[in-house]
């Protein structure tokens, strides 16, 4: 795949509503929103040109504020049958992967593909998938990939010009894109806020099935500078404007305005979620992950109803899935490397390489950038905002 030059500005494409199937239901959701936005307070984005907050969160104007009304008020668009290609299916419960954006999202991707697909794909198989497919597109990105109708299970991966294996029959079957990760589930990564799910996806007594959350936190401070580096390259490369000063977004972070922010809110939404339903909600911090990646993988795959056995772990097969999925591993990958494949952004003009989400994947990188001055007005921030949640950051 090539890729575009830094220098070139990008248009985002604005037709989504076209491309659906059901024109009607969309173009009524884009007159909802057209109708709304006007009257939605904005300010600048840190990727984008702007971000709007809509039910208390400053999310991007076009696709996540679509995704969040469709969502609500048209959820019967999320539902087809188990048997259909579209975005999600009635009779099947859904899985989201649920974080603020430089959480941990990528990571998890990987790990809960390995995992939910052990009995297809062998970790450690030099076919694996995840060696030749980046993690964005393992499975499909509730907010853009319902707006640009992305679930055409039957596109073989061959379109990305690359190939997979299904270890099952001999190497040679073809896998196709977006691959559910069971033939019961269904699997999105979402940065939506809990408190923007309807009742019908979070509670167990939906008709379609029970709806699981595997959320992500990482430490506020890595988040921001994480965000603050992609935003940085993502925003010149797609609009051409000047990104946010280390002050400047450090800031819009502390008054909440982030993506998907602000962040205390986000987090704690998951959070106390968590609390009140556990076989629901999994909580999982990045910091843990990194120190105890064991552990916490075997949490994931009892809370996804796949349980390591005995005889797995004898194996090895989480260590296998660890490494796989590792920093170290995937940013090493050709296609990790020198490719810009994730679906959702492609089929969107926006410039993402799938290098850009790869960093540096460490705890505490944030000592490098913060002054003492930001050090105390985050740690203040974090004491008014946490406190007495039961809420801990370690202070990496
Ligand atoms: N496998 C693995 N293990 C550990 N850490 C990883 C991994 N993959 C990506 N990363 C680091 O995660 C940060 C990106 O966050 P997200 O994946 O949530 O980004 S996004 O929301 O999908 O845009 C970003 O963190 P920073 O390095 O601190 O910027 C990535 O480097």
């Amino acid at each position: 795949m090539s890729s575009a030059s830094t220098s070139q500005r990008i248009v985002p494409k604005t037709d989504y509503i076209e491309e659906k199937e059901d024109g009607e239901a969309y173009r009524k959701i884009d007159a909802e929103i057209s109708g709304m936005l006007p009257n939605l307070p904005k300010e600048k984005g840190w990727a984008s040109e702007d971000l709007v907050q809509y039910q208390g969160f400053w999310i991007h104007p076009t696709f996540a504020l679509k995704a969040a009304v469709q969502l609500q008020h048209h959820f019967n668009l999320f539902q087809t049958t188990g048997s259909s290609t579209s975005a999600a299916s009635g009779s099947l419960p859904m899985y989201f992967l649920a974080t603020l954006p430089k959480s941990g999202t990528t990571w998890l991707r990987a790990l809960m593909f390995a995992t939910l697909n052990r009995s297809l794909y062998d970790a450690a198989s030099p076919h694996h998938p995840l060696l030749t497919t980046g993690p964005h597109d393992c499975f499909p990105f509730l907010e853009m990939d319902n707006m640009l109708g992305n679930h055409d299970h039957s596109r073989p991966v061959t379109s990305l010009d690359h190939d997979h294996h299904d270890d099952r029959d001999g190497g040679d079957a073809m896998i196709d894109n977006y691959v559910p990760p069971t033939s019961t589930t269904q699997l999105f990564a979402t940065h939506l806020p809990y408190s923007l799910f309807p009742k019908s996806v979070t509670t167990s007594s939906s008709t379609y099935g029970v709806s699981k959350f595997v959320y992500v936190c990482r430490n506020p401070k890595d988040v921001f500078i994480s965000l603050w580096k992609f935003g940085s390259k993502v925003k010149a490369v797609n609009t051409g404007l000047a990104p946010f000063s280390l002050e400047e977004a450090f800031e819009l972070f502390c008054r909440g305005v982030c993506p998907y922010g602000p962040y205390w809110d986000h987090v704690l939404g998951f959070w106390k979620a968590s609390l009140e339903m556990p076989e629901q909600v999994l909580f999982l911090k990045y910091e843990d992950l990194r120190k105890e990646p064991s552990a916490n993988v075997k949490r994931l795959a009892e809370f996804l109803g796949q349980p390591f056995s005995k005889e797995e772990e004898s194996k090895g097969v989480v260590q296998q899935i660890i490494k796989l999925c590792s920093f170290e591993n995937l940013s090493s990958l050709e296609i990790n490397k020198t490719s810009r494949t994730q679906q959702y952004f492609v089929k969107a003009n926006i410039v993402v390489e799938n290098s850009d989400f790869f960093r540096k994947g460490q705890v505490g990188d944030w000592k490098n950038f913060f002054t003492d001055d930001m050090t105390k007005r985050m740690d203040q921030i974090i004491d008014e905002r946490f406190s007495g949640s039961g809420l801990t950051f370690a202070n990496p």
